[in-house]
């Protein structure tokens, strides 16, 4: 039940999430990828109301997943796979501008897809970081690498501020409640080629698909 569930973020819980996530022939368990995304919600929420507008975003994404998941049409949303195929063949995606589907799965998955890349560089940096290592710096530098050329100004502008206010690197480590700091970059060596495998996965998908620059 959502509100008995543990609110405390634990970095394994997120690995655990991207771990399953793969099916045997390389499909992506909707189920597991939002397993992951409400790992890192927690996160989010432990860092306090300058991110709010950042947690907002991702919840009510992870809603929308949510509630087509357990929707009337449940079945088709098993995998992203299945997801792309239904609503596609449904007509059930707004393709060049938004119009009736402002809400559908495959636009909201792209959102919380293109975030996928910037967690993987974030969290390369962070894991090849040293003890001094910025994690203002690293957030910005994967920020602008990935999911900054898809925000508007005022959102690039938002988010750099909010980057100013990030933990330290020790904190940050603290909060991922793994251990001590070389099991936190065991763990992430461990993490970041499996987000790797699924941001990658989806992106040939979308990419075959032409749904990379949904509206
Ligand atoms: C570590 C601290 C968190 C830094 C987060 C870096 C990313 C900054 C993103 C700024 C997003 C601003 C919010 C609004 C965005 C929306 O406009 C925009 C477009 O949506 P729309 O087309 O429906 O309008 N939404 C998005 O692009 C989705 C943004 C999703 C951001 C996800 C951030 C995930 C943070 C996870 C933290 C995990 C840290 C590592 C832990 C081990």
């Amino acid at each position: 039940m959502a509100g008995s569930e543990n609110q405390t973020f634990c970095l394994q819980e997120v690995l655990d999430g991207f771990k399953l996530c793969l099916s045997p022939d390389k499909e992506v368990y909707m189920e597991h990828y939002v397993s992951g995304w409400r790992g890192l919600i927690k996160f989010l929420n432990s860092l306090g109301s300058v991110f709010g507008f950042i947690t907002r975003d991702v919840v009510s994404k992870v809603q929308i997943l949510v509630g087509l998941m357990n929707g009337a049409n449940s079945s088709q949303y098993v995998t992203v796979q299945s997801m792309v195929q239904y609503e596609l063949q449904n007509q059930q995606v707004d393709l060049t501008m938004t119009g009736v589907h402002p809400q559908s799965g495959c636009r909201t998955l792209l959102r919380l897809h293109r975030a996928l890349r910037w967690l993987e560089l974030f969290l390369e940096r962070l894991r090849i970081s040293t003890e001094d290592g910025k994690t203002s710096v690293m957030c910005s530098e994967a920020y602008n690498e990935s999911l900054a050329q898809h925000h508007p100004w005022m959102v690039r502008k938002l988010a750099g501020m909010a980057f100013l206010v990030l933990p330290g690197r020790p904190a940050f480590f603290d909060i991922m409640n793994v251990g001590p700091p070389e099991q936190v970059v065991a763990m992430l060596g461990e993490a970041v080629p499996l987000i790797s495998e699924v941001y990658q996965i989806t992106e040939e998908l979308y990419a075959k698909h032409n749904l990379l620059d949904l509206p």
